[in-house]
């Protein structure tokens, strides 16, 4: 049985005021204390002052991006994931597509991003999903596919035992239109078969999480489905009550 994980992605939003308070709300709703696995990924000037505040809680932290490169060195502008997990941070998300659409990753660089995590003893959580033209032109499973082989190819399947699989089509990103159920369901079965012709046990044990337009309203149907073991919730977690809610239907 896989223990859910449902993530917020606070994106480039926040202020030290606002931060400060949503974790607040956060902790006073006792997100974490269920049956779930809870974490917030916030900028990466906040992770500092987040990890302190939610100290003794069973909060998690991430960041949004790490370095590929690893250790120390002349990066400018860069994190290396050895940092982020000297800080505190247990998780980092790689491949977004915000990342790889405005920011130029590619499947070669993201799959070098998750090797960083790794290495640096960090969750890498891998995000995989098409666009709508993509969807519209039948190439949903072979994108999603190739995002998935490039990480396989240079890590090993058996390094996903120590990830997370986030699924979040494109099109379904902060634009209210959800993936139903069912087709979330197709493409996360799709993940998990690749997943199984390297090994069912893998297979069996990686969670794999929805994201795009996840709000309470619709995250208990999303997540009662067989292979979506949570979700990766971009603007609901922004609000603590919201966010709390979607962590409770995680644990139905
Ligand atoms: O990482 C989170 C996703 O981009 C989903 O964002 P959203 O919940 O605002 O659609």
């Amino acid at each position: 049985m896989r223990r859910p994980l449902v993530a917020g992605n606070w994106k480039m939003h926040g202020s030290r005021e606002s931060v400060a308070q949503l974790v607040q709300g956060l902790l006073s709703e006792q997100v974490g204390e269920g049956n779930v696995d809870c974490a917030v990924f916030p900028v990466a000037i906040h992770l500092s002052s987040v990890l302190a505040q939610v100290a003794g809680s069973k909060l998690s932290v991430g960041a949004q991006v790490c370095a590929a490169q690893s250790g120390q060195g002349a990066f400018t502008g860069e994190v290396a994931a050895e940092q982020l997990q000297d800080l505190g941070c247990k998780a980092v998300l790689v491949g977004h597509s915000e990342r790889r659409q405005l920011f130029a990753e590619t499947d070669a660089l993201v799959a070098g991003k998750f090797a960083a995590a790794l290495r640096a003893g960090l969750t890498p959580v891998l995000c995989v999903g098409e666009s709508l033209a993509e969807r519209e032109a039948q190439q949903t499973e072979a994108i999603v596919l190739q995002q998935l082989r490039a990480v396989i190819e240079l890590c090993g399947a058996e390094a996903l035992r120590q990830a997370v699989v986030a699924y979040e089509p494109v099109w379904a990103i902060g634009t209210g239109l959800t993936a139903t159920p069912e087709q979330a369901q197709a493409v996360h079965k799709v993940i998990r078969d690749e997943i199984a012709v390297h090994g069912s046990e893998i297979a069996a044990q990686v969670r794999i999480v929805y994201g795009g337009s996840v709000k309470a309203a619709n995250a208990a149907e999303l997540f009662a489905m067989p292979d979506i073991d949570g979700g990766l919730v971009g603007g609901a977690s922004l609000d603590a009550k919201e966010f709390a809610a979607i962590c409770r239907a995680a644990e139905q």
